[in-house]
């Protein structure tokens, strides 16, 4: 049996713990939500939002973002300081995420200014650790509450107020939407925000967990990829070869068609192995059962009446009984053996290891959308630009990165010439 795809009908088998819940709410939402059948109930509620039909209507807002970065880097990219690349990317994918997620404007883009939203959520960032620190060493719970109210409960309590009344807009709203957002699936029949609190603390939980799950891991997973093609630049090379040598015009690069680039995926994927967006795991409860051979017993811990377990996706995919030349960013292990640059030193890799998405019931339903985002904006920028990093920058992941609750990744400074210009 495995950890996180044993599962009965859809309901897993070793449920999420609260170790993960960042709330003091009764319930958690969707990714919070430590119940599994109130779990599997919202999950299915959700699930049209990420299907095929869907994902179309997205396109049309990833191209605007996508494009708009663009333009700010044709106009800002070249200058000798370059630009932060972390700040520039984390703008478009939180202008990118709400939009998806419920039609919210952040415009960090267009006001080339950090919403205040994302600055609060960065604190909450390092606010997590602590949370999930609480929840596994229970006796320390009343520090938290000392913790929480000296250090943000004011900030917090003023964007949530904010998120509310964007929210309760967006349910008002009908055919003036733009376009068919991830929250269109949770609006009550009658369009009236619910007047029972505790169904509108729901929604306003859902909407807000939807912004951060497709903010906060494409944005790392975009600027790792940059990264790591910086850091690699016969990789960079190749890259940019697949790129020019497919695209006549910048105006044929969509989605889709960058799907076709193997080369592409390759480095996309090779970077979301070496850097995946969780660094702490995903904890779940024993039911008393074997994992691998192993029994793991079922406990008794506060509010968890199991034993903890989990594994590491960032530990595997790093281990070399996994992956050969395990921390070297090497594209060419997911190529296929007809693919000219395919070499056979990686034919062993356990690929089964790579699960950034997770598994089972709890699997990302963003991950298709991520794939899109990241194709269309990798293809985009280096058709568009020839990047460097600016002199005297060196990072080095492996030293730099903060790992907070979610990962935030340290400053890259970068300059973005337009290669015809
Ligand atoms: C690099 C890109 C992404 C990665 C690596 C990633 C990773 C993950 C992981 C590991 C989980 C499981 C979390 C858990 O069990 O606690 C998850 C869940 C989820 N992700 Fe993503 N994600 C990505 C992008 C996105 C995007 C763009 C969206 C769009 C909104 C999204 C929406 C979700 C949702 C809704 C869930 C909860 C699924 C459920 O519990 O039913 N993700 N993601």
């Amino acid at each position: 049996m495995i950890l996180y795809g044993s599962h009965n009908k859809n309901i897993e088998l070793f449920p999420k713990t609260q170790i993960n819940n960042h709330g003091n709410d009764e319930h958690g939402g969707l990714i919070w939500e430590w119940d599994p059948v109130r779990h599997r109930k919202v999950a299915k509620q959700m699930a049209p939002a990420f299907s095929g039909r869907a994902l179309q209507a997205k396109a049309l807002t990833l191209h605007k973002y996508v494009d708009l970065f663009v333009d700010r880097m044709t106009s800002l990219g070249s200058a000798t300081r370059g630009v932060d690349l972390t700040t520039w990317i984390n703008w478009l994918c939180v202008d990118m995420s709400a939009d998806m997620a419920y039609n919210r404007e952040m415009n960090a883009l267009k006001n080339m200014e950090e919403p205040r939203y994302l600055t609060l959520l960065q604190d909450f960032n390092k606010a997590i650790v602590i949370i999930q620190m609480f929840w596994r060493f229970p006796l320390l719970v009343p520090l938290k509450y000392l913790f929480l109210l000296f250090k943000m409960v004011r900030s917090h309590s003023d964007i949530r107020d904010h998120s509310r009344q964007l929210l309760e807009r967006r349910i008002r709203r009908k055919d003036s939407v733009e376009h068919i957002d991830f929250f269109e699936q949770l609006i009550p029949k009658n369009r009236e925000p619910p007047k029972d609190p505790k169904e509108m603390r729901h929604l306003e939980q859902v909407a807000g967990q939807l912004l951060v799950a497709g903010y906060e891991p494409p944005a790392m997973w975009l600027y790792f990829t940059m990264y790591h093609l910086l850091k690699s630049p016969e990789h960079l090379k190749t890259l940019i070869n697949e790129i020019r040598g497919t695209f006549k015009s910048y105006d044929d690069i969509t989605p889709e068609s960058a799907a076709e680039l193997s080369f592409l995926a390759a480095c996309l994927k090779e970077s979301l192995r070496l850097t995946p967006g969780l660094l702490t795991g995903l904890p779940v409860g024993s039911p008393g059962a074997h994992v691998d051979g192993h029994f793991i017993p079922r406990g008794l811990i506060v509010n968890s009446p199991q034993v903890v377990c989990q594994s590491s996706s960032f530990s595997m995919a790093r281990d070399s009984r996994n992956f050969s030349d395990a921390l070297q960013f090497r594209p060419e292990r997911w190529l296929s053996e007809d693919h000219p640059l395919y070499v056979s030193q990686f034919s062993n890799d356990n690929q089964k290891a790579f699960q950034p998405f997770s598994q089972g019931p709890r699997m990302c339903s963003g991950r298709e959308i991520a794939w899109w985002q990241s194709r269309l904006f990798v293809a985009k920028v280096l058709w568009k630009f020839d990047l460097a990093m600016v002199s005297g920058e060196h990072p080095d992941i492996d030293r730099d990165l903060k790992g907070w609750g979610i990962t935030y990744a340290a400053k890259r400074i970068v300059h973005m010439q337009d290669h015809a210009g």
